[in-house]
């Protein structure tokens, strides 16, 4: 599912308009409506006090449609006009008028004395900014969306939490509502998914409200929400008559003495992906661990018997991942170094195969084409420099896959794989992830899928959302402390099970779990 930016919106929203032949004001009711339906389905008639605050803007003006229809259905409500500003929309001032008409007389709040008393089992209804707030909001309105918050009353958000930018990360203020849920128009916003922004959502909802369907998926979108139906559309099914050299040979190269864990949760990783075969390449000490860990897996060692100091072997692998539990020492770096300035095979390169990337910058350019760099938030820092806040991150991951033609796939709550121009913003996971190893066990899925003739994209978008699957899956058993990495491997089968079950609710709903 495509996530657009505020302009685009407005621009499917003016040529719905004129294709469909209907007013903005009748666009902003069927939004509207769409928002009535889902509180009244959920409500049935619930005599529980409903406060609505509502902006001078259009979302302002669904807020007030959303008031007639409750007044209309004998709800228990006051509607709060929130007047930061004179420059009022047209619908919002066609839709006062309206609600004044059915005998609701909105308070008007210009200064902090307005605020009314709201009752920790009252609902809020949140329609003072959405899409179009371009500056900081006056200390008195952030004063309001504090009160709001304290008061622990269950918080509705029209289409977005008010006081979020579209297309900026905040400021330095607090004032943000903290929504218990969105209702979001037609399509996800990016801000819902980005570690700043996204711990002001508990739950989020698309509500489809018409806008034409051509247009938005003809319209180029700079971001992608990856849920079952994008990946499906990756998905490489077996042959019946193929055998195990189709499926490809993943080399997994890293590990030192106290760390060959992380080679044995890759490479059991690689192989659960579908790796027809994989190889794992270690120092001595990692021999007996491996070979006794993963029967399937083979091994070749390095000649020393704690690190690695010289990466040779004669089998020719489809492509290598390298970097888990590989360590920095000097001898590493050296071996690292020179084997990739030699290597040509496709490259999955991890932990502290990223951190000696980054002290060693001179090597990005030895990279192969398409090689994916899997950077937790503090190598991505180390790879990319530092930003000023998630968007300036990403335009910054954006510019150095384009420079070095690769696939950086940032980890984190909602990890997003960016190449070149574009993000794949991932809906599976969760915080039980935040364990050792489960980063190295995401490495070999990767190399895998590569391994299988995924392309470099693909492996990384299609093995981000299996591996996040199989820990949601791994979850519904243990619960978020008791999971670990090998819970997820255990999972990955069932992930690719999942895949085939039907029931999808798509990724028109989802939780920001921080
Ligand atoms: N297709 C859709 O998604 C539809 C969306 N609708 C709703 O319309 C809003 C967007 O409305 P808009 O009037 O453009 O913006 P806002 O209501 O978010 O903001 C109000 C207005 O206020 C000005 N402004 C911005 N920041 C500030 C500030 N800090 N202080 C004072 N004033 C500010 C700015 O000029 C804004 O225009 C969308 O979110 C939906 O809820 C339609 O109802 C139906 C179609
Ligand atoms: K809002």
């Amino acid at each position: 599912m495509k996530i657009f930016n505020a302009k685009q919106i407005y621009e499917a929203d003016k040529f719905t308009i004129d294709k469909q032949q209907i007013t903005s004001e009748q666009l902003m009711e069927r939004a509207a409506i769409q928002i009535f339906n889902w509180m009244h389905s959920r409500m049935q008639g619930a005599q529980a006090k409903i406060h609505l605050f509502c902006g001078i803007g259009n979302n302002g003006g669904d807020g007030l449609v959303l008031a007639r229809h409750l007044q209309d259905h004998d709800y228990n409500i006051e509607v709060f006009v929130v007047n930061y500003s004179e420059h009022r929309s047209k619908d919002f001032l066609i839709n006062l008028d309206r609600l004044k008409e059915k005998g609701v007389w909105p308070n008007f709040l210009n200064e902090q004395s307005d605020f009314p008393a709201i009752g920790k089992d009252d609902i809020v209804v949140d329609a003072i900014f959405g899409i179009g707030l371009n500056r900081v909001p006056d200390e008195w309105v952030i004063r309001l969306m504090h009160h709001l918050n304290n008061s622990k009353a269950f918080i509705l958000s029209i289409d977005m939490p008010s006081g979020l930018f579209m297309e900026a990360g905040l400021p330095n203020t607090e004032g943000v509502i903290k929504a218990n849920y969105v209702l979001t128009f037609q399509v996800p916003k990016l801000v819902f998914f980005l570690p700043e922004t996204g711990k002001y959502i508990d739950h989020w909802e698309i509500l489809d409200i018409g806008l034409d369907k051509e247009f938005l998926f003809t319209l180029k979108s700079q971001f992608e929400l990856i849920g079952k139906n994008e990946v499906l559309s990756m998905y490489v099914p077996r042959e019946k008559y193929s055998h195990k050299g189709s499926y490809g040979h993943s080399l997994i190269i890293g590990g030192s003495y106290g760390k060959i864990g992380a080679v044995v949760l890759a490479a059991k990783g690689s192989m659960l992906a579908g790796s027809g075969l994989v190889t794992a390449f270690v120092p001595r000490c990692g021999y007996l661990p491996l070979q006794t860990a993963l029967p399937e897996a083979m091994v070749i060692t390095d000649n020393e018997e704690l690190e690695i100091s010289e990466i040779n072997f004669s089998m020719l692998p489809s492509v290598i991942g390298i970097g888990v539990g590989i360590g920095t020492t000097a001898t590493t770096i050296k071996a690292f170094s020179e084997f990739l300035k030699r290597n040509r095979l496709p490259l999955v390169i991890d932990a502290d195969g990223l951190n000696i990337l980054s002290t060693n910058q001179d090597l990005f350019k030895e990279m192969p084409p398409q090689t994916v760099l899997t950077p937790h938030p503090k190598e991505l820092e180390r790879l990319i420099g530092k930003w000023a806040d998630d968007f300036d991150k990403l335009k910054k991951a954006k510019e150095f896959s384009e420079k070095y033609d690769c696939i950086l796939v940032i980890k984190g709550a909602n990890t997003i794989t960016v190449y070149k121009d574009m993000g794949y913003v991932n809906t599976t996971g969760n915080p039980g992830m935040a364990t050792g190893g489960s980063g190295d066990v995401l490495t070999g899925v990767i190399t895998g899928l590569i391994a299988q003739g995924y392309s470099a994209l693909n492996a990384s978008i299609f093995g981000v959302y299996i591996h996040g699957k199989a820990a949601d899956i791994a979850v519904e058993k243990c619960g978020f402390q008791a999971l670990i990495a090998s819970g997820i491997l255990d999972n990955i089968g069932k992930a690719y099970l999942d895949l085939f079950q039907v029931s999808e609710p798509d990724v028109a709903t989802g939780e920001s779990e921080l």
